[in-house]
């Protein structure tokens, strides 16, 4: 972990480093590239490969999607407490999306012209789901419910099974959500096959969802052929929090994003030094009660910060600079900086608000733009599952009063085909 203070002569330089991550590094970039250009060639013998190499199982042509039967038999060995709470979580996440469902417009002006713009669902999604070093569930019901409001109508998931194992309640959640077409795949692999498609899956229109360094520059790489939302890479969570927080609290909220991947980040801001103290000695004594230790340990050693601000004014700045995927104010009033935040994911408001109950129950999506990408991008949501089509209408007198000008403009630009397509119209040449 690093401290670092804004009064100190080299923080720029120490901030500037401290924002730097491993998931940018070239070398993703290249591997990702040939893995991409060989699904691309080889279709399902590359993913079937490189499944073996990076998961540790052999699979098929026939056994690289999920059998019904596999997902009956997840079904009926989910307790009957997790059942209740993916149903909740379903729930609450299903709520809070069908209030995004947008609408259109459409307006008739003064020269009689209609102008509208419609909402439609894409055809097919491509869900991806982590599951390298941890499996997620909630992942499922995140990526599914808002395509599932918005109206897609096909749903194909991609969740790796290393050395074969699939959690069985991934499937679970994935029934509760309503997606029937499930790959065992994952990885740079499992985004070229639902980019570009292969024998055994048919190419999706936009891919969406969190994953590692290689899922994320994966994505990057097939925009263009397909969609996607934001760029959902390793997690992060920055806590603003001042001398009414409990440090424990603080501390374990912190290791809740590092336990996720060596490479997720956790930070604090603070103004007062005893509570940085209090949070590093609290980080110490909780890291090894956790089974994901060597995770955290290493998430915390290499990316984890408390950085100790003179004032809140400091505190905003860094803020909006970091765009975290997760923005936590634990502050005895936290209204006041909760306004002055323009660039995270998601913000966490007050003590008794963790991150982790967005992760899972809460509502809104916990897929979030992450790496600094919340300065120009947003959580997954329905928008993600659609597109707005414009349409105009203009009858023979609204294209009187306006043609004239558009024959103008197009003569300007010296475009004739233009001017004459308006002209001929106006029954003039
Ligand atoms: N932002 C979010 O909403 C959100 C939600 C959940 C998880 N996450 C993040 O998602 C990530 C999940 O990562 P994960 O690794 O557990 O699962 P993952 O499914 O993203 O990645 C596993 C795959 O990575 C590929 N891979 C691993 N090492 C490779 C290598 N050396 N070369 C090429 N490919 C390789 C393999 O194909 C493997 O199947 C974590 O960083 C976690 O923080 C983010
Ligand atoms: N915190 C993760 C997003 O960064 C989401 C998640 C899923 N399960 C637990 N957490
Ligand atoms: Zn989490």
């Amino acid at each position: 972990m690093r401290l670092l203070a804004t009064k100190h002569p080299n923080f720029a330089a120490d901030f500037a480093d401290l924002l730097t991550r491993e998931g940018s590094a070239p070398q993703v970039g290249s591997a990702v590239a040939e893995i991409i250009a060989r699904v691309r060639r080889e279709g399902d013998a590359a993913l079937l490969d490189y499944t073996s190499r990076f998961d540790r199982v052999n699979l098929t042509p026939e056994t690289l999607r999920v059998s019904q039967a596999e997902i009956d038999t997840a079904l009926a060995c989910t307790s009957h407490e997790l059942r209740e709470a993916l149903t909740l979580a379903a729930r609450r996440i299903e709520t809070f999306h069908k209030m995004q469902l947008p609408s259109g417009i459409e307006f008739t002006d003064d020269e009689g012209a209609t102008c509208g713009m419609r909402w439609t669902p894409l055809d097919a999604a491509g869900l991806y789901v982590p599951g390298g070093k941890a499996s997620y569930p909630s992942s499922v019901l995140m990526n599914a419910i808002p395509a599932r409001v918005a109206g897609v109508r096909r749903l194909a998931m991609c969740v790796p099974a290393p050395h074969g194992e699939l959690n069985p309640l991934v499937l679970a959640a994935a029934h509760i959500a309503g997606v029937k077409e499930i790959y065992r795949i994952g990885g740079a692999q499992a985004v070229a096959a639902l980019a570009y498609g292969t024998a055994s899956i048919r190419p999706v229109d936009r891919i969406v969802g969190p994953g590692n360094a290689y899922v994320a520059e994966a994505k990057r790489q097939v925009f263009g052929q397909v969609g996607i939302d934001s760029i959902a890479g390793p997690s992060e969570v920055l806590i603003l929090a001042d001398d009414s927080a409990n440090p424990e609290h603080i501390a374990i909220d912190l290791l809740a994003q590092a336990e996720h991947d060596e490479d997720a980040q956790s930070i604090l801001i603070t103004t007062s030094g005893p509570l940085a103290s209090a949070v590093a000695s609290a980080v110490e004594a909780l890291l090894p009660t956790l089974p994901r230790a060597a995770i955290a340990s290493a998430s915390w050693a290499n990316n984890g910060a408390i950085i100790l601000v003179h004032n809140w004014d400091e505190a905003v700045d860094l803020a909006n600079r970091i765009a975290p995927e997760h923005l936590q104010l634990m502050l005895a009033e936290p209204d006041g900086l909760f306004s002055q935040i323009r660039h995270a994911g998601a913000i966490f408001l007050g003590h008794t608000t963790p991150e982790a109950v967005g992760d899972y129950v809460a509502g809104p999506n916990h897929v979030l733009p992450t790496s600094g990408t919340a300065r120009f991008a947003s959580g997954l949501s329905v928008y993600d599952f659609m597109k707005r089509t414009t349409y105009l209408s203009v009858p023979p007198h609204a294209l009187a009063a306006i043609g004239p000008a558009a024959v103008a403009l197009a003569e300007a630009e010296g475009l004739t085909a233009h001017a004459r397509s308006v002209s001929t119209r106006l029954g003039k040449t």
